[in-house]
C-alpha cells in the first residue's frame, strides 16, 4: 500500500482535534506529533499532544515546514510523518493551512486533506470558551490573522481536498466514514 496521510486542517476550533482523536480511536490512525513553542494547555501531554519546545530546542530541529501561528512557531519533522508511517499505512497529522498547502506540494497524492468548516463562523469562539481556553488567550487568538486567514480554504487546496462542515459531530463522523472506505477501497 501507498504511504499516505490524512492532513486535517481549518480554523480554530473548527474540530482539527476532535476529529483527530476520533480517527485515532475509532479507526487507528497513528498521529503525527508536532513541535510547538505554545504552552501546553491544561490536560495537554507532551509527546502525545505536541512535542512542546523552547525556541532554542525548535531551532535545532530538522522540520520538512515552520509556521507562525498566533506569535508562536509550530513545526513537524520528517522523521515524526517515518515513525507514524512505521506503524501504519496511513497516519493523521493536524496543520494549520499554510502546513496543509506545502504538505499537498511536497507529497501530492500521498496527503490527503480533510478542511473543516463550521456554517456559522461565530460559533468557533463559543466552542473555544467551552473548551477551556483562557479569555486572554481566546481573544488574541481570534485576532490573529492566521485564525482569519484559516476560517477560508485556501485556493491551492480549493478542489483538492475533502470538506467537512462540522456543524453536526454525527453528520461529521458520517462523512469521515465515507472519506476512510474510500481510502481503504
Ligand atoms: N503548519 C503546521 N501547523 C501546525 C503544526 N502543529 C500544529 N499546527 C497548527 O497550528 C495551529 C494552532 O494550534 P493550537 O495552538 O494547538 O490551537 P488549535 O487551533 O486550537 O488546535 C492549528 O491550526 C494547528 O493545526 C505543524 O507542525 N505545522
Ligand atoms: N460538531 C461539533 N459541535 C459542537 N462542538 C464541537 C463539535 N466538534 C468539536 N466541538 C468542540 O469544539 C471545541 C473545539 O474543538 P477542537 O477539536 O479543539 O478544535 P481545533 O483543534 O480545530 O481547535 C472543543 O471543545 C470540541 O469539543
Amino acid at each position: 500500500m501507498m504511504k499516505r496521510v490524512l492532513v486535517i486542517t481549518g480554523a480554530t476550533g473548527s474540530g482539527k482535534t476532535t476529529v483527530s482523536k476520533y480517527l485515532q480511536s475509532k479507526y487507528h490512525l497513528p498521529k503525527v506529533i508536532t513541535h510547538t513553542t505554545r504552552k501546553p494547555r491544561e490536560g495537554e501531554t507532551n509527546g502525545v499532544d505536541y512535542n512542546f519546545e523552547t525556541r532554542e530546542s525548535m531551532r535545532k530541529l530538522d522540520l520538512l515546514e515552520q509556521v507562525t501561528y498566533d506569535f508562536n512557531l509550530y513545526g513537524s519533522s520528517m522523521e515524526g510523518l517515518n515513525q507514524a508511517w512505521e506503524k501504519d499505512d496511513l497516519v493523521t497529522i493536524v496543520l494549520d493551512t499554510k502546513g496543509a498547502v506545502t504538505y499537498k506540494q511536497k507529497l501530492g497524492d500521498q496527503a490527503v486533506i480533510v478542511f473543516l468548516t463550521v456554517s456559522e463562523p461565530d460559533s468557533l469562539k463559543d466552542r473555544l470558551a467551552s473548551r477551556g481556553d483562557e479569555r486572554i488567550a481566546l481573544v488574541q487568538r481570534i485576532k490573529s490573522a492566521e485564525y482569519h486567514r484559516d476560517l477560508k480554504i485556501p485556493k491551492q487546496l480549493d478542489g483538492h481536498s475533502h470538506v467537512i462542515v462540522n456543524d453536526d459531530w454525527n453528520q461529521t463522523k458520517i462523512a469521515l466514514g465515507h472519506i476512510m472506505d474510500q481510502l481503504k477501497a
